[in-house]
């Protein structure tokens, strides 16, 4: 019998309400949403301003709480889940933000060893030697030892990548990635998160106001007023 091969989400979504503020001040952020992620999916979520995208992508990461509805990330349901669920979820995952959130008084290798620490049973020597590697992987071999102030924009956005990854997330999710960056830049930075994503078969859920890196994405998730109202495979993935 032939057996139809169907991919595994990782992401399950299903009637996702979302409200800030409590009695009179409580206001709806997100309606009904329903998506499922696949392993090793790159999306990328976009809609205007105040649609709900970093609210939905920080309830996928566990960095706030699910209330209504049912979200599943790598089989755990985090709606109503306590907080050391949502602190075992999050360490699950690699996060990129725009402001890069690099330790200042820390040098790169320094920053980027930060997201081995949260696991244990590595040793020292092994932290440092995955560091260096990572490091290595986004092109800063030669500046382990720069502390953030002597680094550009980009060359920070990518020991935050390394950070991110270098753990081998099963997730990783990425809020303006791009944003602070020039236009090369940013370019180098997404097309070097695409690269080392596909290498480790992690999925991507990136928020984006950036249209120069639309086709990057194998989907692309339109927000507008808390709603879900598209999403569909981009038209380069469709190429691919
Ligand atoms: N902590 C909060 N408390 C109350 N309201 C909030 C909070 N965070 C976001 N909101 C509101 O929720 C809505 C969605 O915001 P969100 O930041 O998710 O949108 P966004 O699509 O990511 O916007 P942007 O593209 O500008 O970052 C907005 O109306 C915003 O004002």
């Amino acid at each position: 019998m032939e057996t139809t091969y169907s991919p595994k989400p990782v992401i399950s979504i299903q009637n996702l309400d979302h409200y800030f503020g409590q009695g009179q001040l409580r206001k709806q952020v997100l309606f009904n949403i329903n998506l499922t992620i696949n392993a090793g999916e790159i999306i990328i979520m976009t809609g205007p301003s105040g649609s709900g995208k970093t609210t939905l992508l920080t309830l996928v990461g566990g960095l706030r709480s699910a209330q209504s509805g049912s979200l599943q990330v790598l089989d755990r349901e985090l709606c109503h889940a306590s907080s050391e669920e949502l602190t075992q979820a999050r360490r699950s995952n690699g996060y990129i933000f725009q402001a890069h959130n690099l330790h200042g008084s820390l040098t790169a290798i320094q920053n980027v060893r930060m997201g081995l620490e949260v696991h244990h049973g590595i040793t020292p020597q092994e932290m440092l030697t995955r560091s260096q590697a990572m490091l290595a992987a986004v092109g800063l071999e030669h500046r382990l030892n720069y502390y953030p102030d002597s680094l550009s924009g980009g060359q920070k956005q990518r020991v935050a990548i390394a950070r991110a990854l270098v753990n081998q997330p099963k997730i990783v999710l990425a809020d303006e990635p791009t944003a602070a960056l020039d236009k090369q830049s940013g370019r180098d930075v997404v097309e070097l998160m695409q690269k080392l994503a596909k290498e480790q078969g992690c999925t991507i859920l990136l928020v984006t106001h950036d249209n120069r890196i639309l086709d990057i994405a194998d989907r692309i998730i339109y927000m507008e007023d808390g709603h879900l109202v598209r999403d569909g495979v981009s038209a380069v993935a469709m190429e691919k």
